[in-house]
């Protein structure tokens, strides 16, 4: 229940502006204070949800440009206030960046990520320990390099079916097929093996991203109007048991490892170097007794919840609409394997080494994320009450920063509808070579600061070698809405499909034709252990 973070105000506060609800106990009095512009009509229980269509990011767009860059609202019974400029994206995630370092849990997230998630976790001792272990172990850049070859192989794999789909005369559904991939990483990098947990973690997404009323409405908090809370005990009991069973077998494996390694090489004695995965750095935490922090099995639960549901559709979304531009602007192709063909040739297959030297290629995957970041909103709530300019904003609001909106607005871009990815090699544009790592508050897809995603360095290299590889080898005759084949010059369509993030919202169907045979082995030097 959002419940726990943020209480119900219900209708009583429902009518109060943001400044009266501080004037009365906000500490400086020398300072005057503004109401926020708040859209009108508030209604009784909904407050504004009547003015919000599917696409909530749209919705809060259009009311920006209506209401200004910074107004409040409410979600039935919560408080919340919008942001929509580079501005006071900097104020709220950076100047303020402690009063807004805590995140709102639906029922469902509260739920599935065992209350124990690194997301959704409040700013406090665990949470640090956990992000610096992710930062440093699990998703740094040599981590994320030792499991190259894990990557490799699954890029492989989907390019072999492209080849097979092609031969065959066969279409493809790539934005499943992306999907399968993203997960399988993943999964491999955590638990040595792929496939099985895929199906739970998309209904788990799919969950996370629908709305439930009794998380808003006060009035229906004990409710399951839905059945929402039904599914989430079922899909929470099969995530449970598949990942208890997978961490039972690691735990054996690790019993019968032990025991040779004392056999052989005796007390701190070591088999050999081999690559850990997450699960196993993570099973060494749990029995170290040092460390400040005790991790359980349940934090590492959650966790792996964590990975799979953060890391697994954001990258396979942003590799599709980036896929999706190319194809419906062949310049820019051209110049993509232009650079391709010059850089790695087409003697080989493009490496994720490969993308430091491949600018025009990162450029592509930023002007993608500008516009379609598939986290639209960063969402954080607010921990204490705080003074923005002259709003005085109250702990317990929900924030909401549109990163989709800032991406899109002509005051920080140029033509900003353009999908122009020689903006990001001018060094003008922005003021500046831009990157996506949370410094500059127009390009904010990874978010800013202390919470910023730490999946960067895996997405950005991931993205770029897989894209580039998919343009190396193959291209593609698009599958209209109607099963026709779309011709040359015709657009595919670009519609989002509502959600907590913003995939496209008719999945990319297509016939693969090939241009170079993907060969047979790729980057695969490093024998893993856990495979
Ligand atoms: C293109 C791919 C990705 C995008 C666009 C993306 C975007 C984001 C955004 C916008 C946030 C919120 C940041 C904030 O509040 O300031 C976030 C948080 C997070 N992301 Fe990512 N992400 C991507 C890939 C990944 C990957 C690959 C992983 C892990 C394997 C991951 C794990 C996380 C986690 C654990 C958080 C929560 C961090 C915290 O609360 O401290 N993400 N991501």
């Amino acid at each position: 229940m959002i419940s726990d973070s943020v209480p119900l105000v219900g209708t009583v506060v429902m009518n109060l502006s943001f400044s009266s609800l501080a004037s009365d106990s906000y500490s400086n009095p020398t300072t005057t204070t503004t109401s926020l512009p708040c859209p009108q009509p508030q209604l009784p229980i909904i407050g504004h949800m009547h003015l919000l269509g599917p696409t909530i990011h749209q919705s809060l767009h259009r009311l920006s440009l209506r209401y200004g860059p910074f107004f409040s609202l409410r979600f039935g019974s919560v408080p919340c206030v919008v942001a929509s400029t580079p501005h006071f994206a900097k104020q709220l995630l950076q100047t303020n960046e402690l009063s807004f370092i805590s995140r709102i849990q639906s029922a469902a997230i509260k739920r599935l990520t065992y209350d124990s998630s690194l997301a959704f976790a409040p700013y406090g001792p665990y949470w640090k320990f956990i992000k610096k272990l992710c930062m440093n172990d699990l998703l740094g850049a040599r981590t994320v390099n030792n499991f190259r070859h894990v990557r490799a192989q699954e890029y492989i794999r989907l390019l072999r079916l492209l080849a097979h789909k092609s031969e065959v005369g066969e279409a493809v559904n790539l934005t499943e097929e992306l999907l399968k991939l993203t997960n399988n990483v993943i999964s491999r990098m955590m638990l040595g093996q792929a496939e099985e947990a895929r199906d739970v973690v998309r209904e788990v997404t799919k969950i996370f991203g629908e709305y439930n009323v009794s998380d808003f409405i006060w009035v229906f908090k004990k409710f399951d109007l839905q059945g929402l809370g039904k599914r989430i005990e079922s899909i929470f009991e099969r995530f449970d048991t598949l990942v208890e069973r997978i961490m039972n077998e690691r735990e054996q494996v690790r019993k019968i490892r032990k025991n040779k390694e004392n056999g052989e090489l005796g007390e701190n004695g070591k088999i050999d170097d081999e690559i850990k995965d997450f699960l196993d750095v993570l099973l060494d935490y749990t029995e170290d007794e040092s460390l400040e922090i005790k991790i359980t099995r349940t934090h590492i639960k959650a966790l792996i919840m964590d990975f799979f549901t953060a890391g697994t559709d954001t990258t396979a979304i942003a590799t599709e609409w980036a896929l999706v531009e190319l194809i419906n602007r062949p310049n820019v192709l051209e110049k993509a394997r232009h650079e391709i063909d010059k850089i790695v040739g087409m003697s080989r297959l493009v490496e994720e080494s490969d993308v430091p030297s491949l600018p025009y290629i990162q450029a592509i995957v930023k002007e993608t994320l500008r516009l379609h970041p598939p986290v639209p909103l960063v969402t954080r709530r607010c921990v204490e009450q705080c003074k923005i300019e002259n709003y005085v904003i109250p702990a317990n609001t929900l924030l909401l920063v549109n990163v989709w909106a800032i991406g899109r607005d002509p005051n920080n871009w140029e033509s900003p509808m353009d999908f122009r990815p020689e903006r990001f090699l001018n060094s003008n544009e922005g003021g500046g070579p831009l990157d996506v790592r949370g410094q500059h508050f127009q390009l904010l897809p990874f978010g800013s600061g202390r919470r910023i995603c730490p999946g960067i360095t895996l997405a950005m290299l991931q993205v770029p070698a897989l894209l580039a590889a998919i343009i190396q080898c193959f291209d593609f005759q698009v599958v209209g809405p109607k099963g026709e084949k779309l011709s040359p010059g015709d657009t595919v369509p670009m519609e989002e499909r509502p959600g907590l993030t913003a995939p496209r919202a008719k999945d990319l169907v297509c016939f693969p034709v090939t241009r170079y045979s993907p060969p047979q082995t790729m980057g695969q030097s490093k024998a893993h252990s856990a495979i």
